[in-house]
């Protein structure tokens, strides 16, 4: 059995548990019950705060975590971080209230910045040379400068929205962040081995996450242009129609190209052009 730590409500934790259910392991939840075990996958799920999950699983209490990567090097533990989990992507940034003029980090140099990072945000200048007070706050950083209490924030940022309700302008972004994986380092060879199954259909649920099934049909003449644009895993299936000088294409392609690839597609004469989900891809 191996421990995973989730937090148990805020923003990691609704695609901490999709993640795992799309590994297709099973478990009940109910918002009282702060420890779960899996019905067919040799698992245990404590629902945690976040900012404790690194430090239980440096000590071993769980197994494996799942927690963003500003709180894990704001704990000072960034070597327990195994791999990225493509969720949850927002960035650390210093904010300054609209209307004060700003030029460079220098001009926060002496300054009062509210943050919950303070390692982080002090590294960072520090790097710069700036030296500044750390007003270290646990929540709602957003409010200090409108109440006299710093000049600067430093805090989390994703859409924007929440600096710009509260009459800040983003002014740098000290560190970049998303959802990680994150484990014990002296883990049992029995735990080692769970981890390798978990880890690879982790892995084939992100690669299907990030790539789609494409069926097309093209003129047999533009076919080499039609696999030049989609190269496949290893090459597009290729099959002919009953219409004679047709033939039907499947493929994968990218979600990130999709877009574009398809408008290049219909430009060489592709047509009914169909894209489904993956539900798994392994390599
Ligand atoms: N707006 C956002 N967009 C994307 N990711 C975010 C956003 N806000 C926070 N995150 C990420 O999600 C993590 C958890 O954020 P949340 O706001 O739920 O934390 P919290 O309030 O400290 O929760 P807890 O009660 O568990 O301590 C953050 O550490 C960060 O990595
Ligand atoms: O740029 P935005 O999209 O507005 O997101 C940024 C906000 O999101 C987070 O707070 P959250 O809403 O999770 O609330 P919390 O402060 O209670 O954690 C973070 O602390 C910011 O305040
Ligand atoms: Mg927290």
């Amino acid at each position: 059995m191996i421990r995973l730590a989730i937090q148990k409500s805020g923003r990691l934790s609704e695609d901490s548990l999709n993640l795992i259910r799309e590994c297709g392991i099973s478990f009940q939840t109910s918002s009282y019950r702060l420890k779960t075990e899996a019905t067919n996958f040799p698992l245990e799920i404590l629902y945690l705060r976040d900012d404790d999950i690194p430090g239980y699983v440096q000590d071993g209490v769980a197994d494996l975590g799942i927690v963003g990567q500003n709180v894990l090097v704001e704990a000072g533990m960034p070597a327990l971080e195994l791999e990225p989990l493509g969720f949850s992507k927002c960035r650390l940034s210093l904010a300054v209230p609209r209307a004060a003029g700003y030029d460079s980090v220098q001009d926060l140099q002496g300054k009062n910045i509210a943050t919950s990072y303070p390692q982080i945000l002090g590294d960072y200048l520090a790097e710069r040379g700036v030296k500044a007070n750390l007003h270290t706050i646990s929540g709602s950083v957003e409010i200090a400068p409108s109440i006299g209490l710093a000049e600067a924030i430093c805090d989390i940022v994703s859409s924007g929205s929440t600096l710009l309700g509260n009459g800040l302008r983003e002014v740098e972004t000290v560190f970049r962040s998303e959802a990680v994986l994150i484990a014990n380092q002296n883990m049992s060879a029995e735990k080692r081995e769970i981890l390798e199954q978990l880890q690879f259909r982790m892995q084939a649920v992100r690669r299907a996450r990030r790539n789609k099934y494409i069926l097309l049909n093209a003129p047999t003449a533009s076919l080499d242009a039609v696999k030049a644009l989609l190269p496949g895993i290893k090459s597009p299936t290729v099959t002919p129609l009953a219409e004679e000088g047709w033939v039907s294409v499947q493929s994968v392609v990218n979600e990130d190209d999709f877009w574009h690839i398809t408008g290049q597609l219909k430009a060489v004469g592709a047509e009914g052009i169909l894209v489904l989900p993956i539900e798994k891809m392994i390599a």
